[in-house]
């Protein structure tokens, strides 16, 4: 009976907890999407801006690369499209808006998760669940009244590519995988748009500005066939430290600036790419990119793609990328995190894969950590990580990673090259196991 309303009591509890949380999401959503206007000052000062606009963008209009007055009403009169509102999205949307850009355009189909508030810096807790695009819009919206923003709720796709890109004049690609940047690139190269492109991970980024008035490289001059779907590493898999994503997202709206303003032009542009690295020192690296290729498959005059080529879907941007093979070993050496939990020997032993900083955050009880390097780089010293009465031959090893990849790459290479015979892999990692044996476990 105790232990019953022991339990009642803890769901109750939780139910409070969860409504709470639900409440404070209305809130969010009910509180005002703009700034309370009694604190702008409308006063019309001339045909251009009001009182409030003079005052707000005062300090940028006296810098003289800027432009001064006339870069001012560059701005207000642009239409800059940022597609994909994450790590790099969020900072360049934040100084883009405050900086007076007339009307932002902002495509993203994905929601705010817990995990991208640490980078993401538009999205606040209470925006959790909520469309990155809404999120985004909503805190513009509280940054500068002036700005006009509309949104996309969804992917950008070869369907609705043309029509989107074709409304605004500054394309940002602060998108993550290669299939998109492909089609931002091609589309807009066939509608004439200069892209500002940039890309982050772990500590490092790199930028650069495409087709900027048919001068250098577009992004197919540079990577005519797609990289490795291997050899991607995505910030899911290998990480991002949020200033370091951050500076490359704010250097893409002073690129955009820039362009916007008049800054560059024909005579003084010269096509760059500049990379970033925070660690071990700052450092900002600009070098010349090469020219075009004079055989590009979109933007050379001997090009083959088209925009019918791309609206009738006939280029597959996804499978032109690849997929990276996530069954590599046969089922009869997989187990599912269920299978392991409630038939494993107690003598078998539990092998992590993931690096030491990941089994550092979170570990099952009793597994021992070799992680995927070694595995392939000590292979010659492998035993010394078993325990000393390990039987190759016949004693039970279960590997585990974080998502089940490396863990088969590395019960692969357990069985071909080292010959321990019995080992199993664990399907879906220790995120599955997290999902579906205990919670307590963090998914990370
Ligand atoms: N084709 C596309 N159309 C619209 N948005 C896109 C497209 N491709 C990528 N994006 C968006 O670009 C953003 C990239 O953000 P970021 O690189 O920070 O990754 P993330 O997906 O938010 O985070 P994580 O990798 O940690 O899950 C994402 O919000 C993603 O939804």
């Amino acid at each position: 009976m105790d232990l019953e309303k022991k339990e009642l009591l803890e769901k109750i509890s939780k139910l409070e907890l969860e409504n709470s949380g639900l409440r404070k999401r209305l809130e969010a959503f009910e509180s005002p999407l703009s700034a309370d206007s009694s604190k702008l000052q409308h006063t019309k000062i001339d045909e251009d801006f009001t009182l409030d606009e003079y005052k707000r963008y005062g300090r940028q209009m006296i810098v003289p690369s800027f432009g001064s007055r006339d870069g001012q009403v560059r701005l207000k009169h642009s239409k800059v499209l940022v597609i994909g509102a994450g790590g790099l999205g969020c900072p360049a949307l934040l100084y883009l808006s405050a900086a007076g850009v007339g009307k932002i355009g902002i495509i993203d189909d994905d929601v705010v998760d817990t995990s991208n508030l640490h980078r993401q810096v538009l999205h606040t807790t209470d925006s959790v669940g909520i469309h990155k695009c809404e999120s985004a819009k909503r805190y513009i919206s509280r940054l500068n009244p002036h700005v006009q923003v509309e949104t996309y709720p969804y992917r950008l796709t070869n369907s609705n590519a043309f029509d989107i890109i074709n409304k605004y004049d500054v394309i940002m690609d602060c998108t993550d995988t290669p299939a998109t940047r492909y089609l931002i690139n091609d589309v807009s190269v066939l509608c004439s748009k200069p892209i500002v492109s940039a890309s982050g991970l772990k500590t490092e980024g790199q930028l650069t500005i495409l087709n900027f008035k048919n001068m250098g490289p577009c992004y197919r001059c540079f990577y005519p066939k797609p990289p490795k779907p291997e050899t991607v590493t995505t910030c899911t898999d290998g990480g991002v430290i949020g200033p370091a994503i951050g500076l490359m997202g704010i250097t893409m709206a002073l690129e955009a600036i820039k362009l916007i303003t008049g800054y560059y032009t024909k005579e003084n542009f010269k096509p760059f790419l500049a990379q970033y690295s925070g660690y071990p020192q700052q450092t900002l690296r600009v070098f010349k990119m090469r020219n075009k290729q004079h055989d590009c498959a979109i933007c050379s005059p001997s090009a083959t793609i088209t925009k019918e080529i791309i609206t009738n879907n006939e280029i597959d941007y996804a499978s032109f990328c690849g997929k990276v093979n996530t069954n590599i070993l046969d089922s009869k050496y997989r187990v599912s995190v269920r299978d392991f939990h409630e038939n494993n020997n107690p003598k078998s032993v539990l092998l992590d894969v993931r690096p030491p900083e990941q089994f550092q955050i979170t570990k099952l009880p009793n597994s021992i950590n070799i992680s995927w390097d070694p595995i392939l780089t000590k292979a010659d010293n492998i035993d010394e990580y078993f325990p000393a009465d390990f039987d190759k031959s016949k004693d039970e090893v279960y590997v585990l990673c974080r998502y089940g990849n490396d863990s088969q790459l590395a019960a692969k290479k357990l069985i071909e090259e080292l010959g321990i015979r019995n080992v199993k892999d664990i399907k879906g990692g220790i995120n599955k196991w997290s999902e579906e044996i205990d919670s307590k476990i963090p998914k990370y």
